[in-house]
């Protein structure tokens, strides 16, 4: 072991004699690339996906009956009464996915929030717009496609998209009257 040292002091060196060679542009390279990882990690880290959320409230109800899927039990209903289980306990375990699909969609809304507050600091200190109809007509054709795959009434698709908009082009107006 004695005649075995790690040479860190003269691996520092070799590199504190590189950035003192190195051109000054080495070091805003280094500290350009940094901010770039640092604000990627922050980023993602604060900005949960869709699936986290999901997940986060999957864990968070465990087993519990209320994740159970909606449909094995409807689809039941085919085989006639006798074989529905006790009706309160089918309202309780159905409004138990309610609960959670609706603290779901309060978490999501609130990301989305986050999300436009940004787009409309942005806007406000360009002096662009706060609506953009182009791309909303983009967003509603994109959506009522998205509701139809899903068994989600268009129509009602757009109505959302429409109400969540509106206080959104609210919120952009507030920002740009305050820049
Ligand atoms: O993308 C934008 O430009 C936004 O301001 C966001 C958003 C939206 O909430 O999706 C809101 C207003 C615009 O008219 C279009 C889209």
């Amino acid at each position: 072991m004695d005649g075995f040292r790690i040479p860190l002091g003269e691996w520092a060196e070799t590199v504190i004699d590189f950035l003192g060679d190195a051109p000054g542009g080495l070091f805003d390279a280094i500290a350009t690339i940094l901010a770039a990882v640092y604000e990627g990690l922050d980023s993602v880290l604060s900005t949960p996906p869709f699936w986290v959320i999901v997940l986060v409230f999957a864990a968070l109800r465990g087993g519990e009956p209320g994740l159970r899927p909606v449909s094995p039990p409807l689809r039941d209903k085919v085989g006639g009464m006798s074989e529905q289980p006790d009706p309160s306990a089918t309202l309780v375990r159905l409004r138990g996915s309610i609960d959670n699909i609706d603290a779901a969609l309060i978490h999501m809304l609130a990301e989305r929030f986050k999300a436009t507050q940004q787009v409309g600091v942005l806007k406000a200190e360009h002096g662009m717009p706060p609506s953009d109809p182009a791309r909303e007509e983009q967003q509603i054709a994109r959506l009522r496609r998205l509701a139809a795959e899903a068994d989600l009434d268009p129509e009602f698709a757009e109505k959302w998209f429409n109400f969540v908009v509106a206080e959104v082009i609210r919120h952009h107006t507030a920002a740009a009257e305050g820049a």
